[in-house]
């Protein structure tokens, strides 16, 4: 910590790229693997509310909704800190001396909001058994894959991802960090059949993200006035995320995120996949997608 500015004062040598492990068949980054049994045991209380997602899937833009949404639609308290520090990322372990996600989150008055990228069957098991409210935000695969290599190139801890192709490749079969997309959207979708769990979709947020916030509002028994719910759309544009330090991740230090190689606040559109398929890999994943999701009635939209 620097003492004049209160910041936490970080070393380049601490980040290094790293390696994937596997917790119960699922690749995780090893930092999450060496810390599982803590995040295992991880003590969850009746009032926490915890936002899942695939990586990638607008995690970040799903958060400072429902900050906004707790906080009634008021930005200034929106802004009292930086989003790993609002809500912690329990599932994320950085190398000594800086602090984890599940460090943050039991130091945390209740109620507390928490992140996570685990697959429904890694939720450390109080979740469950206490019952919390979760929020689950699921992208198209196309999108999540252009949008998760861009991040693994700008992400110094992050596994090298090798080109387009190659990384492709992993996320296909499932060998990147949180394991198999297809694996992760099913089995959340699966979960809320038996789990109080709204479960949401990149693509119908930017449709009508005024009917997906209500979506939100409701689900936490929250009334939202019109104006109220009007500065919360208008704070939550991409647009506005990108210029906001306390969402956009600006705050973390260039030798971990690499905003210059890609920003964390990229694109934030649906059907930037385009760009990097070829007829070839879209055909596959197609296939893949429609063999893996058959008959779970969960269905995604490529196209804006
Ligand atoms: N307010 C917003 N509206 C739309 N997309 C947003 C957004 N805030 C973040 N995103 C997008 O969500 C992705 C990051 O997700 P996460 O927060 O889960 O890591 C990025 O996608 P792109 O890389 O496609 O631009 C980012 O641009
Ligand atoms: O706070 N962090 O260190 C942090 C936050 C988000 C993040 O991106 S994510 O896609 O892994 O959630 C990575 C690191």
């Amino acid at each position: 910590m620097d003492q004049k500015s209160g910041q936490e004062v970080w070393d380049p040598d601490w980040i290094e790229r790293s390696k994937l492990v596997e917790v119960e068949g699922v690749t995780l980054v090893s930092g999450t693997a060496e810390n599982w049994s803590r995040l295992w045991a991880f003590a969850a209380r009746p009032d926490d509310l915890l936002i899942c997602t695939y990586p990638k899937a607008g995690t970040t833009w799903i958060q400072e909704i429902v900050d906004m949404v707790q906080h009634g639609g008021d930005p200034q308290k929106c802004a009292r800190a930086p989003m790993q520090k609002r809500m912690p990322f329990i599932d994320l372990f950085l190398p000594k001396p800086m602090t984890s996600g599940l460090e943050d989150a039991e130091g945390m008055p209740s109620p507390r909001t928490m992140k996570t990228h685990l697959p429904a069957q890694l939720l450390p098991p109080s979740f469950w058994e206490q019952n919390c409210k979760i929020i689950y935000v699921a992208r198209n695969a196309k999108d999540s894959a252009v949008s998760y290599f861009h991040f693994h190139r700008m992400n110094q801890g992050m596994p090298e991802p090798g080109n387009w192709d190659q990384f492709l490749e992993a996320f296909l079969v499932g060998k990147v960090a949180c394991g198999s997309w297809f694996d992760h959207v099913r089995g959340w979708w699966e979960a809320k059949k038996w789990h109080p769990i709204l479960y949401l979709f990149y693509e119908d947020m930017k449709e009508d993200p005024a009917r997906e916030i209500q979506k939100v509002a409701q689900f936490l028994g929250i009334e939202l006035t019109a104006p109220v719910l009007k500065r919360i759309v208008q704070h939550t544009t991409f647009e506005s995320m990108k210029d906001n330090p306390m969402a956009n991740y600006s705050t973390l230090p260039t030798f971990f995120l690499d905003q210059g190689v890609s920003p964390f606040m990229r694109k934030g559109v649906v059907g930037d996949w385009k760009v990097h398929f070829t007829v070839a890999q879209s055909e596959r994943l197609d296939e893949i997608c429609a063999q893996k999701l058959e008959s779970s009635g969960l269905v995604f939209r490529t196209e804006p």
